[in-house]
């Protein structure tokens, strides 16, 4: 027999790669296969059965994959196409059950542990896995990209969170749609064959205050010789989030949800409302003192997602838990001076703007359902959105009112200091700032 040239030998170890049986293990072709081995996955066993329980609805029978562990949260769907795990690690998931109608899921794998400049995770939200289980259509075991360092099924095993997929999402998500969000269970192994859902109660994660399992405990800074200094009320706020406050020169402390931030207030130049899970009608310590904020602090303020809510309890409007809320990344949105955007968005909750208090006005509203995206205070710089401009994932249309707050930022501090301060340049955002 001949012996197989370069050329087809890399051939056949491409088709045994595809095919998911092959580990790179030829050191003669250490310089060709990837750094990591995200293709040496053996896809031999069968997974074990998996079973999800809507309390509204029917049982949906798939495999398992993660962590082989009961669960009950909220089911909820979103949308978003990519960006997994930046959406599992998003602390205003936390206690739902998160459908993807997105159907391969996982293909890409899970990025590591890497840090910015500023100490924040690159490719997560929060440094766990916020959300209680997923929902997928086609998990895909093998995966690839430059980034990955193990598979979703591995990285949900570690974090404890289990997932389903085989299973019809897009019959899951009718339902969602029609009936609205609703509690469920998910179960696996023989508890799933057998269709015994009694191990678990149904937990109904609104019931329990999540903004204070997710908040930071202690104050903690970033970017500290920042020109102006922003204090973030931290009800689980994305690590993008803060990246876009720091990368644009702020100095960003982040402060306990039921901290008094009045006592504190004449230290920071603005004050920002971060995103956040949950009920906002739980974070009652919050919008007590933000009330106490808005008739005392004339600095500016901004609020995102949660940030949105309760600054519209603290100015008096009322919240409403929507259907199943709006949860993707093209979601698109009209500003009060007509201009379109698409956004990205995680809520189930929305601001009652029927009838505004004296002095806000509507900023944004949803083009699709209509539902409240921001108001804004007609005369002081204070203004919050529903969506997320941040993204991460998603669009980055709206990007540009972290801008809007910190040149507003500025424009006050100047005010006040009267000498002109040393303003840094705006990050251009590129697609590769973000590889
Ligand atoms: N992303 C968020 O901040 C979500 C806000 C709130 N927990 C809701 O679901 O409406």
């Amino acid at each position: 027999m001949t012996k197989p040239t370069l050329l087809t030998r890399a051939l056949l170890s491409v088709r045994n790669i595809q095919r998911g049986l092959a580990t790179v293990t030829d050191q003669s072709f250490a310089n060709t296969a990837p750094p990591t081995a995200p293709y040496a996955i053996s896809v031999s066993s069968k997974p074990p059965p998996a079973a999800l329980k809507l309390k509204s609805g029917p049982v949906f029978h798939g495999q398992s994959f993660g962590a082989q562990t009961p669960i009950s949260g909220e089911a909820v769907f979103t949308t978003s196409l990519v960006g997994y795990p930046e959406s599992m690690t998003d602390p205003s998931y936390r206690g739902q059950i998160l459908v993807f109608t997105q159907p391969l899921i996982g293909n890409y794998g899970v990025p590591g542990l890497f840090k910015d400049q500023y100490g924040l995770l690159k490719y997560f939200e929060s440094d766990r896995v916020q959300c209680q289980g997923i929902v997928v259509g086609d998990y895909s075991a093998r995966y690839s990209h430059w980034n990955a360092v193990e598979s979703l099924s591995s990285w949900c095993a570690r974090h404890g969170v289990p997932g389903i997929s085989g299973v019809d999402t897009r019959a899951i998500v009718h339902l969602l749609r029609n009936k609205g969000s609703t509690l469920a269970k998910l179960v696996t192994g023989d508890d799933a064959a057998n269709e015994n859902f009694d191990k678990i109660p149904y937990n109904d994660p609104n019931n329990r205050n999540l903004v204070a399992e997710v908040s930071t405990k202690t104050p903690v800074s970033y970017n500290p010789f920042g020109d102006v200094k922003i204090g973030v009320i931290d009800c689980g706020v994305k690590y993008n989030i803060l990246r876009c406050l720091v990368q644009r020169g702020a100095a960003v402390t982040i402060l306990p949800y039921d901290f008094d931030f009045n006592k504190v207030s004449h230290e920071f130049d603005g004050l920002f409302i971060s995103n956040g899970p949950g009920n906002p009608n739980m974070v009652t310590e919050t919008v007590r003192n933000l009330r106490t904020a808005l008739s005392e602090y004339n600095r500016p303020i901004f609020g995102i997602c949660m940030g949105n809510l309760l600054l519209g309890l603290a100015a008096g409007l009322n919240v409403y838990k929507l259907r199943f809320g709006n949860r993707g990344h093209n979601v698109p949105a009209v500003s009060e001076d007509g201009k379109g955007v698409i956004t990205s968005q995680n809520h189930g909750y929305a601001l009652d703007d029927s009838v505004m208090p004296s002095g806000w006005v509507k900023y944004y509203v949803n083009a699709n359902d209509g539902t409240n995206e921001g108001i804004r205070h007609s005369v002081l710089p204070r203004w919050s959105v529903q969506f997320h401009p941040e993204a991460k994932g998603g669009p980055q249309d709206t990007e540009p009112l972290f801008d809007e707050f910190l040149d507003r930022v500025r424009a006050e501090k100047l005010k006040r200091v009267g000498t002109p301060l040393f303003i840094p340049e705006r990050p251009v955002v590129t697609p590769t700032q973000y590889a």
